[in-house]
C-alpha cells in the first residue's frame, strides 16, 4: 500500500490527542464488532470502482446526472444485499445501520432509490394487513417494483386533511377511483416519483357510500411494469431542479379516474369491504404511522451529516494559516482562534447529543411500536411528540452548524469541491420535509398544552413531560451541568405556564378557541423548543454517563467535555430564558462564560482527534478540504483541473462573442 504523507500540521495535532481514537470510534459505534463490520462493508462497497464517478457529478447535466444516479443506485444495491445478514430483523437491521454514511461516498445529492427503502417499504409494513405484507414486501424488497410515498400535493403539504386527491370506492366493481380533480391535487415532491418508481403508497381522501372516511393508503401502480410507460389515468413527471436533493427525482403526479382493485387499499388500520362498508381503525393517526418513522430516522441522518461537515471543517482549520495572533510569530493554524473553535466545536458535541438522542428515541420507538401491534395506544401520542420536538431541533441545529462549517471555511468552504454546499443541500430540506418544523412544533405544543391541565387535574404525565409537574423552585444556581438541565426544564415549564395563561387570556377577551391559539403560537412554539432543549440536554447527559462508564477515563473526560460544552452552550445561547426563569445572577453568567472558554482550550488539543474518531472515510467526506492527510491545496488544485473549461486553453466563446465584442464588431 503506498503511504500517505500527513500534512504536518495535522500529523502534530494526532499527535496531541489525548485519548484513544479507535476507542472514540468504538465506542460511537457500539463496540469493536460493530467498527468492524462497518468498515468491512464499507471496503466491500469502496472496492466496487464503478461506484465511484470519474467526472465530478456537478459538472454533468440535470439528465446526466439522474442516470448515472440510477447505475449507481442498482449497482450499489446489488453489493449493500450481497453483504445482507438474513438473520437479521429488520429492527436490528436498522439500528446496525445507524453509523452508516456509505451511500454519501457514492451520491453527493441522495440516491432516487432513497423513497422506496425509507418509507415504500415502512408504509407497507406499517401500513398493510398481513396478505398485504406477505405479497408486496416480498416484491418490494427484491426490487421487483420501486415504490415511493407520495402525499404531498401542489396546493397541499403540512395540511393532510385538506388532501385534495380522492378514492371513490365503487362497489359496483370492487375498486376504488382515484381521481385529481384540480391542477393543486397534484402529487408534487414524491422522491423517485418522476421516472423511477414504478408503484407508489398513495395517500388519498377516501369516499365510500358517499361519505368521506379521512385519509387512507392506497398503493398505486403508474408504470407499466414491462415498458415503464405511465399507466393510462396517470400523469407522471420530474419536479425540476432543486437547492439539493437533484439526483433523487422528485416528481408529479396526477390520476384521470385512475381505478385499481378493492385490495389494493392497505387495510391494516381501517378496513373497506367490498359492499363498501367502511371500518375505522384503532386510532385514525395510525395512517401518519409511516411519518413518524422517518421522523426518528432523520435524528440519526442529522447528527451524521452534521459529523461529516465538522470533520472537513476542523481538519481543514488545523491546515489553514492564516493572519498574526502574534506579530512575531507565524501565521497560526485558523484553529488557534478561539472565535475558529467556538464557531466548530459546537458542531462536534451536537453531533454527539443527537447521535446519543436518535439511539434512545429509536429504541422507544421500536418499543411503542410492539405496544402498539399489541393494541395498546396509550403512549402514541407521547411517541408523536417526541419524534416531532427532536426532528425539529435536530434539523434546524445541523442546518445552523453545517453552514457555520461551510463559513468557517472561508472561501474554499463556497466551493463544492468541499462538499460542504451539498451537505448543507441535505441538511436544510430536512426542516421542511417529513413536517414542516414550525408546524411540528406546534403539535409539540398542543400536547405540552394537554399536560399542562392534566397536570392540573393532578393526573399523571407521559415521562417526557413529568418535570412540568416539579413545582419546587430551582432556589440556588449550582452551575453543574445537572442543575443547568433543571434550570432548561424551569424554562420549558415557566415558558409553557405564560403561553397557557396568554391563550386563556386571549379566549377570555372574547377570541375564539382557534384565534387564540393563533396569537398564542410565537410563545407555544417557544415553549415547545425549550421542552426540546431540555430533553436532547438530559438525554445526551444521561445516555453518556450510562454508555461511557466502561471507558478510559481519557475518553470519558473528553466525553464529558463536549456534554458540558454542549450544556453551557445553549445555556449562554438562551440567557434570556435562564434570567426569566432561573437564579441565575450576573456572577453566574460571567462564571459560565469563562467556563465555556476554558472548555474551548481544554478540546482545542482534542479537536482533531474528536472528528478522527468518527471514522469517515475520505471516499464518504468527499472532499478537499477535509481529507484525512490533509493534502487542501493540492486537492483543491486537482479537482480545479476537472473543470470542463480547463480541458481548452482558449474556450469558443471568446471567438464568437468577446473578440468581436473587445473589437468593437459586435
Ligand atoms: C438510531 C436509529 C436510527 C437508525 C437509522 C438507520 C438508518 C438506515 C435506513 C436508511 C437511512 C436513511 C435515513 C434518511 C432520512 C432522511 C431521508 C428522508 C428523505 C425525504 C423524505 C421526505 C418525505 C416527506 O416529506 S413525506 C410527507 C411528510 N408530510 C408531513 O409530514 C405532513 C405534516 N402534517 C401532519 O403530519 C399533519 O397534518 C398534522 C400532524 C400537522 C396535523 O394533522 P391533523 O390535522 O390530522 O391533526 P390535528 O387536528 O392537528 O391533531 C389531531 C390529533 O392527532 C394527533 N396526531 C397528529 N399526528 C399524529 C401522529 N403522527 N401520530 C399520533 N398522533 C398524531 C395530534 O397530536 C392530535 O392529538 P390530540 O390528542 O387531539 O391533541
Ligand atoms: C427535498 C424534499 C423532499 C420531499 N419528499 C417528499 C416525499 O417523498 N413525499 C411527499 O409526500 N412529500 C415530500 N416532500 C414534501 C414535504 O413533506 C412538504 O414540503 C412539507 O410537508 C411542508 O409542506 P408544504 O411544502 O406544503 O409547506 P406549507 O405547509 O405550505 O408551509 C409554508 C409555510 O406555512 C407555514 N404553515 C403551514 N401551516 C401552518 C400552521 N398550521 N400553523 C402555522 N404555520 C403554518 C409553515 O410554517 C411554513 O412557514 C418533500 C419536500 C422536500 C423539500
Amino acid at each position: 500500500m503506498a503511504k500517505i504523507t500527513v500534512n504536518k500540521d495535522l500529523a502534530s495535532e494526532r499527535a496531541k490527542c489525548e485519548f484513544n481514537v479507535e476507542e472514540l470510534t468504538n465506542y460511537l459505534d457500539g463496540g469493536r464488532e460493530n467498527t468492524a463490520r462497518r468498515r468491512r462493508m464499507e471496503d466491500k462497497v469502496l472496492s466496487v470502482k464503478e461506484l465511484r464517478d470519474e467526472i465530478p457529478e456537478e459538472y454533468l447535466s440535470h439528465k446526466e446526472k439522474y442516470e448515472n444516479a440510477i447505475r449507481k443506485a442498482v449497482l450499489f444495491y446489488k453489493v449493500q444485499k450481497s453483504l445482507d445478514d438474513p438473520n437479521q430483523s429488520d429492527h436490528e437491521r436498522i439500528r446496525n445501520s445507524y453509523r452508516s454514511t456509505i451511500t454519501s461516498a457514492i451520491f453527493k445529492d441522495n440516491s432516487p432509490l432513497t423513497l422506496h427503502i425509507v418509507m415504500f417499504i415502512p408504509a407497507i409494513i406499517g401500513q398493510g394487513n398481513d396478505e398485504q405484507r406477505e405479497y408486496w414486501l416480498k416484491r418490494a424488497k427484491n426490487m421487483e417494483i420501486i415504490g415511493t410515498y407520495a402525499q404531498t400535493e401542489l396546493g397541499h403539504g403540512t395540511f393532510l386533511r385538506g388532501l385534495e386527491t380522492t378514492a371513490t370506492y365503487d362497489p359496483a366493481t370492487e375498486e376504488f377511483v382515484l381521481h385529481s380533480p384540480t391542477l393543486t391535487a397534484y402529487k408534487w415532491w414524491p422522491g423517485g416519483l418522476a421516472h423511477t418508481a414504478n408503484y407508489c403508497v398513495v395517500m388519498a381522501i377516501l369516499y365510500t357510500k358517499s361519505k368521506n372516511c379521512g385519509i387512507q393508503p392506497f398503493i398505486v401502480q403508474i408504470r407499466d411494469e414491462e415498458t415503464h410507460m405511465p399507466l393510462p389515468g396517470i400523469k407522471l413527471g420530474e419536479i425540476g431542479a432543486k437547492l439539493g436533493y437533484n439526483t433523487v427525482n422528485n416528481g408529479f403526479l396526477g390520476f384521470d379516474n385512475h381505478r385499481i382493485p378493492r385490495d389494493r387499499m392497505l387495510m391494516r388500520n381501517a378496513q373497506v369491504s367490498k359492499d363498501g362498508t367502511f371500518t375505522a381503525g384503532a386510532n385514525s393517526k395510525l395512517t401518519y404511522g409511516t411519518m413518524v418513522y422517518v421522523r426518528v430516522l432523520i435524528v440519526n441522518n442529522m447528527a451524521n451529516l452534521l459529523a461529516k461537515a465538522v470533520t472537513i471543517a476542523i481538519r481543514y482549520s488545523a491546515v489553514r494559516r492564516q493572519s498574526k495572533l502574534k506579530p512575531e510569530d507565524p501565521e497560526p493554524q485558523i484553529l488557534d482562534y478561539v472565535t475558529q473553535q467556538h464557531k466548530l466545536f459546537i458542531g462536534i458535541a451536537t453531533s454527539h447529543a443527537y447521535s446519543r438522542t436518535a439511539l434512545w428515541l429509536w429504541d422507544h420507538y421500536a418499543k411503542v411500536t410492539s405496544e402498539l401491534n399489541a393494541g395498546k395506544l396509550d403512549n402514541l401520542p407521547e411517541l408523536h411528540s417526541l419524534a416531532c420536538c427532536l426532528k425539529v431541533l435536530s434539523s434546524v441545529d445541523a442546518a445552523v452548524f453545517v453552514e457555520r462549517s461551510r463559513l468557517a471555511c472561508g472561501g474554499h468552504g463556497y466551493m463544492l469541491s468541499s462538499n460542504l454546499p451539498q451537505t448543507y443541500g441535505l441538511v436544510t430540506p430536512a426542516s421542511t420535509f417529513e413536517g414542516e418544523n414550525t408546524v411540528l412544533l406546534l403539535q409539540v405544543a398542543r400536547s405540552l398544552v394537554k399536560a399542562w391541565q392534566q397536570m392540573l387535574n393532578g393526573r399523571q404525565l407521559a415521562p417526557s413531560m413529568a418535570y412540568l409537574a416539579d413545582q419546587k423552585q430551582l432556589d440556588r444556581w449550582d452551575g453543574s451541568v445537572n442543575g443547568i438541565i433543571r434550570a432548561f426544564q424551569k424554562v420549558a415549564r415557566g415558558k409553557l405556564a405564560f403561553s397557557v395563561a396568554n391563550f386563556e387570556k386571549y379566549q377570555k377577551m372574547g377570541l375564539s378557541r382557534e384565534d387564540a391559539w393563533n396569537k398564542a403560537s410565537v410563545q407555544l412554539t417557544a415553549a415547545a423548543e425549550s421542552h426540546g432543549r431540555a430533553i436532547v440536554v438530559q438525554v445526551f447527559k444521561t445516555e453518556t454517563d450510562r454508555i461511557a462508564s466502561s471507558l478510559s477515563p481519557p475518553l470519558r473526560k473528553a466525553l464529558d467535555q463536549l456534554v458540558e460544552l454542549f450544556t453551557l452552550y445553549w445555556a449562554l445561547e438562551r440567557l434570556g430564558d435562564l434570567l426569566l426563569y432561573s437564579p441565575l445572577s450576573e456572577v453566574d453568567v460571567r462564571d459560565m462564560q469563562a467556563r465555556y472558554e476554558e472548555l474551548l482550550e481544554k478540546i482545542r488539543p482534542n479537536a482533531v482527534g474528536l472528528v478522527d474518531g468518527f471514522d469517515i472515510r475520505d471516499e464518504i467526506l468527499n472532499s478537499a478540504l477535509g481529507a484525512y492527510d490533509g493534502r487542501v491545496y493540492e486537492r483543491l488544485m486537482e479537482e480545479a483541473l476537472k473543470s470542463p473549461l480547463n480541458a481548452e486553453p482558449v474556450n469558443s466563446s471568446f471567438h464568437k462573442y468577446l473578440k468581436p465584442f473587445m473589437q468593437g464588431k459586435l
